[in-house]
């Protein structure tokens, strides 16, 4: 890279060299006082190599290519496309109402695709890459094998693409669609930057070992998110966006049948709500045993394929997150606070929130006081969407969100 630099350099500057020779005799024939002259020649003795250390001042950095989170501030801008493609963002929120209103539960798929993007090496699309010649795509590790919404930013790409091609990257309409659809389903809207760049790899391991099992417990979850810069207080902000959506019950149903290996329910879960999902999702041999994000149980169990898998299995069955939540009337995030405080958090992990005082306290608070969850959701919102980004010059503008050009 270097080399090459410098070639081009040592090119330019012979060709300017030679311009400048010939100018330099002009204007010393004509001006011999003016020291117009001398400067040429300076110029012509001067050393490339000097020219290239100044041009390689202007390329990045390697401490630049992957910016921390904090850097999102310096790096994205209020509306980076506002001359590039004026519509981006109005665009995306258009085909998103539309996408909604024809199908609603696209929504909360997309609120908790912006998680697993920006959780893996960032906000940067990694998650919608196949599988190529050099990496594997993250949709095939075990959290993601339920992750939905690609559909949705490949249509809202399309339109992208017909109206400005190649400028709007796929990371930031995953960003502006998830915010979007946080609002249609009643949750608060939050300020967002533009400018992310999309990522030319796909961290598949990392996928399947660093996101949150549905089974984990609090001390992990909360290392898990302080790891990327989550206060407990934002990482129970976050989960609020668990009264939207629904959840598989192979992802909590050893909490119904076998918690902990018991042959029991888990005690920490309300009698009644415990029946009401037992009916909902009735005994499944196949998923008795093992975690559900264990490659091997939770593929089988979510793509079954033999018709006897399908059978024992709740493969289909799925129920809302925000299932007989007490506060059912209270709109996005409370209701599913209100639910933790009666014992009705349909995944254990949603359950661990009220295991510890530090988290317990923020349950409480966000059950009470609307506002402040509103609050507080929109500021970790707007964090996550900006960990880990790629800007300038790095990554690329993907033209198709699931390849790389
Ligand atoms: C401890 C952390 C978390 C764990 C263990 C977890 C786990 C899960 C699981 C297992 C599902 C069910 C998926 C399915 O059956 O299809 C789910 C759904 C969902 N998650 Fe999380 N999640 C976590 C954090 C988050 C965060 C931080 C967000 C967003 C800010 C989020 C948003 C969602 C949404 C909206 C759904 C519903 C998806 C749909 O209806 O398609 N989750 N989560
Ligand atoms: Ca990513």
């Amino acid at each position: 890279m270097k080399m090459k630099l410098f070639h081009g350099t040592y090119i330019i500057h012979i060709i300017v060299s030679i311009f400048a020779i010939f100018s330099s005799i002009l204007v010393t024939t004509y001006y011999p006082d003016s020291g117009i002259g001398r400067s040429l020649r300076s110029f012509v003795k001067s050393s490339p190599r000097n020219l290239t250390v100044s041009f390689s001042m202007k390329i990045p950095k390697k401490e630049d290519l992957k910016a921390n989170p904090r850097d999102a501030d310096r790096f994205l801008q209020e509306n980076f496309y506002r001359e590039s493609c004026p519509r981006a963002v109005k665009i995306v929120r258009n085909s998103m109402r539309r996408m909604y209103h024809a199908k609603s539960s696209i929504a909360p798929s997309l609120v908790r695709l912006v998680f697993h993007d920006c959780f893996i090496g960032g906000c940067d699309a990694s998650v919608l890459l196949d599988s190529d010649k050099s990496f594997l795509s993250e949709k095939e590790a075990a959290p993601n094998l339920s992750l939905k919404g690609f559909d949705v930013i490949d249509s809202i790409k399309s339109e992208l693409e017909e109206v400005c091609p190649g400028v709007v990257s796929c990371a930031d309409i995953i960003v502006l669609a998830a915010r979007e659809s946080v609002e249609l389903t009643g949750g608060p809207s939050y300020f967002l930057k533009t400018g992310r760049r999309d990522s030319m790899v796909a961290f598949k391991e990392a996928a399947g070992r660093e996101l949150p099992a549905p089974t984990a417990n609090l001390s992990t979850i909360l290392s898990s998110f302080a790891s990327r810069g989550f206060t407990p207080r934002e990482t129970v902000a976050l989960l609020g966006a668990h009264s939207i959506g629904i959840t598989h019950c192979n992802f909590f149903q050893e909490r119904l049948y076998n918690f902990s290996g018991t042959g029991k329910a888990d005690p920490e879960l309300n009698p009644r709500f415990l029946q009401d999902l037992k009916t909902k999702c009735p005994f499944a041999a196949s998923t008795s045993s093992a975690s559900p994000y264990a490659a091997d149980s939770s593929t089988r169990s979510l793509h079954a394929s033999n018709s006897q898998d399908m059978v024992n299995s709740n493969v289909d069955k799925v129920v809302d997150l925000s299932f007989d939540n007490e506060g059912g009337n209270d709109g996005f995030g409370v209701r599913y606070y209100k639910g933790l405080l009666h014992k009705k958090g349909v995944m254990f992990s949603d359950s661990q929130l009220m295991a510890k005082e530090e988290t317990e306290k923020w349950v409480r608070q966000y059950a009470s006081d609307k506002h402040r969850f509103r609050k507080d959701f929109s500021m970790a919102m707007t964090k996550l969407s900006n960990n880990q980004i790629l800007t300038g010059n790095v990554g690329q503008v993907r033209i198709k969100c699931s390849k790389i050009h």
